[in-house]
């Protein structure tokens, strides 16, 4: 015999129903059946005790199901986003799901070989603006080499930051505990050509995550009040070109959002010149077109891709009259994001931070160019022309409170830079492509 057992009905009143309030009573008795000889009664109750029977073992296989229930989804929430992420496995735990913005691009490709040696899992986006791919559906050529390095896997999207559709997508499928904010357009002289496309592209959009390390710069500074460049120092006044005001502005927004929400956390990290290539040689910095950033055009002079470096000024208050800067090996510098990412994940931190990622050591464009001849054993052909607009003297860093806050300092020297930087050039005379 069937009886259908309704969700809402305890014990008693399934028994009530199906057999009556009389046997119902009976039943709860332990002797009821060896005391009534009435077999109808005897019937009445063993068909009551059948269905108790019955319904108990519905309540112990109910309650087993929605326990497993319970623990199934308690399970995918811990180690996956309920939403999708068994597709790709992003999520190895709530605190390590990184996010990297222009993921493809020359400090962003370092960075996520630095991650994913760090056990971190990478979700990196692009649009693919300035890295080469040879399919805009497939992950960026420097991601594939950054796979064959690591031997793991990324999880790659084309978007493009300034799509919010798109992000949300990315944001909904995976859960990511930080971003960390490289795309971007970087180029001094390029931004004062073209300054609406830096104001579209560099000035950031929030979405859903509230730890942030972000991809700023020296810039930010403007013509330096002292040196070297202490996090102190004041931002945005006399920001000499669009490019470095929107760092400046970026920051603020930071700063602004830290203050107003206080589950916001901001690590601001100031870049000051990157240089230098994975010590593999198996990836690098890729410019497209002509390289505005002085190593890589270096190194297209050495690799016989351009006949000569043009040296912008040597009028300058400095060694040589050449500018200077601080360069720092991209290494060293992605390994900041990592000290970076430990420090913002400290229930401790709280709000909005900057740090200056730099060597604290200037080298003009000539000890820059003498450098890579020794590296290289390549002459470098150069002529001096005029200063490029936007341009400084002399910049360079103190990155002691790196070093204090972050357990950071930056290892590598000129000549190991030089020497990475060879090394992928001469291995890859034509870049990515
Ligand atoms: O073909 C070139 C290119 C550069 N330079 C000179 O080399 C020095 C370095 O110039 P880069 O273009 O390589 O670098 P910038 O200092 O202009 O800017 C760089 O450093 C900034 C921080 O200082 C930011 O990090 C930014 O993203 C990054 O492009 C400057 O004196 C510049 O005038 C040349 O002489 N010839």
């Amino acid at each position: 015999m069937k009886i259908l057992l309704n969700s809402c009905e305890n014990v008693d009143t399934v028994i009530a129903r199906e057999c009556g309030p009389r046997i119902r009573t009976s039943c709860k008795s332990s002797n009821y059946l060896t005391t009534r000889a009435d077999k109808k009664i005897d019937n009445h109750a063993l068909f009551s005790i059948h269905n108790y029977i019955y319904y108990c073992v519905y309540l112990l296989c109910d309650h087993t199901a929605r326990l497993f229930d319970k623990v199934r989804w308690w399970f995918f929430e811990e180690i996956e986003s309920p939403m999708s992420c068994k597709s790709c496995k992003c999520a190895v735990g709530k605190s390590n799901v990184i996010l990297v913005t222009g993921g493809g691009g020359y400090v962003g490709s370092h960075t996520v070989v630095e991650l994913l040696n760090a056990n971190y899992s990478v979700i990196a986006i692009d649009n693919l603006s300035n890295c080469f791919s040879s399919d805009k559906h497939e992950k960026p050529e420097s991601l594939k080499r950054v796979e064959k390095i690591t031997s793991k896997n990324i999880i790659f999207y084309n978007v493009d930051i300034r799509n919010s559709s798109d992000l949300d997508k990315v944001f909904k499928k995976h859960k990511i505990s930080t971003v960390i904010h490289f795309a971007a357009l970087k180029s001094v002289g390029e931004s004062t050509q073209k300054p609406l496309a830096y104001y579209e592209n560099n000035v950031m959009h929030a979405n859903g995550v509230k730890s942030l390390v972000y991809s700023s710069s020296a810039t930010v500074y403007g013509i330096p009040q002292f040196l070297p460049l202490t996090e102190s120092h004041p931002t945005g006044q006399g920001c000499t070109n669009p490019y470095g005001k929107t760092k400046y502005f970026v920051e603020e927004i930071g700063k602004d959002l830290c203050t107003a929400y206080p589950d916001w956390k901001l690590i601001s990290l100031r870049y000051f010149n990157p240089v230098g290539a994975h010590p593999s040689g198996i990836i690098g910095e890729d410019p497209s077109g002509i390289p505005n950033n002085l190593m890589p055009y270096i190194s297209q002079v050495a690799v016989g891709r351009r006949d000569f470096l043009r040296v912008f000024g040597s009028d300058y208050d400095t060694v040589d009259g050449t500018g200077v800067r601080d360069y720092i090996h991209i290494i060293d510098l992605a390994v900041g994001h990592l000290r970076a990412l430990e420090k913002i994940s400290k229930p401790t931190f709280t709000g909005f931070q900057p740090y200056n990622l730099g060597t604290g050591r200037g080298y003009s464009v000539l000890e820059v160019v003498k450098a890579f001849e020794k590296a290289s054993g390549k002459k470098i052909e150069y002529k001096l022309v005029e200063r490029r607009p936007g341009d400084i003297a002399t910049c360079y860093s103190d990155a002691s409170f790196a070093k204090e806050e972050l357990n950071w300092v930056a290892e590598k020297d000129i000549d190991e830079m030089c020497k990475d930087t060879w090394k992928w050039q001469s291995n890859n005379p034509n870049g990515f492509s």
